[in-house]
């Protein structure tokens, strides 16, 4: 996939593939989570044991915050795969412009879900994925760059709905712009819904997690990540969000017909 090439990137075979690539970036993320404990501090607002000045927010919120504030000047949020959790802090890129040509709406950075993303994370995700409930003061730092990481991976992953969205519409525009007049949501999420894809999604992820999560010379050691957790993740909470932001897009879709 080249976002320089508008074709490959609405090829839906080529966005499925660069899904299943991104599986194993976020299994590595989790698996680099899994040394460190819940650390609950990180997450919470205006600590009084974690000083931020003239910052409300937490810990992450801060770390993240500073770092897109860098990414965005690096040209990060100028790709249309990239979705800043902060974007009224974005700056501008220090390197030339790319001109990418536009494959998805011109609406389509309004749609971010990366606060749901983070809450989902925070308090759904880091509890199945840490190595313990607790603190390790002496972590914070690493904790918040590893988070930052995984939070980064499942944004992109999610908000990749939004090329499977288009893709879909461009596939047959009679279809979705009937359901979208109609503002059909129950029609729209069951033909965007497949479930062999699904289904091979969860036994892909079952099998990543058995040969990723643990030291290959001692299976009966300690497992970073197991298939079930990372079953119900994608289930439950990662698939979910993928399809909510492709209805999202493309209930909005005839406002650029
Ligand atoms: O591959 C698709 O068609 C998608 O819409 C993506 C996705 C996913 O999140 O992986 C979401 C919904 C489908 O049921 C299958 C898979």
């Amino acid at each position: 996939m080249d976002f320089l090439k508008p074709g490959t990137v609405l090829d839906l075979g080529n966005i499925r593939d660069e899904l299943v690539r991104m599986e194993d970036t976020i299994i590595f993320k989790f698996i680099e989570r899994s040394h460190f404990p819940t650390c609950p501090t990180v997450y919470k607002e205006n600590d009084p044991n974690l000083q931020l000045p003239d910052f409300h927010g937490s810990f992450l919120d801060w770390a993240l915050m500073q770092s897109e504030m860098t990414h965005s000047q690096l040209r990060r949020f100028e790709s249309p795969d990239q979705t800043p959790f902060f974007p009224s802090k974005i700056l501008k890129p220090i390197l030339p412009s790319i001109q990418y040509p536009r494959v998805l709406a011109s609406y389509s950075p309004e749609i971010n879900l990366n606060q749901e993303i983070k809450d989902v994370y925070i308090n759904q995700i880091t509890p199945l994925i840490s190595r313990f409930d607790g603190e390790s003061w002496e972590n914070f730092g690493s904790v918040a760059t590893i988070d930052i990481e995984c939070l980064q991976s499942l944004s992109r992953r999610i908000h990749f709905g939004k090329f499977v969205a288009e893709a879909k519409f461009q596939a047959d525009r009679a279809l979705y712009s009937k359901m979208i007049l109609e503002q059909d949501i129950d029609g729209l999420y069951q033909s965007i819904t497949n479930s062999a894809v699904e289904e091979k999604i969860m036994e892909r992820l079952c099998v990543k997690a058995e040969v990723y999560g643990v030291d290959p010379t001692n299976k009966e050691g300690y497992r970073k990540i197991t298939p079930a957790y990372l079953v119900k993740i994608y289930k439950e909470l990662v698939i979910p969000l993928t399809k909510k932001v492709e209805i999202d897009y493309l209930l909005r879709r005839l406002e650029c017909e």
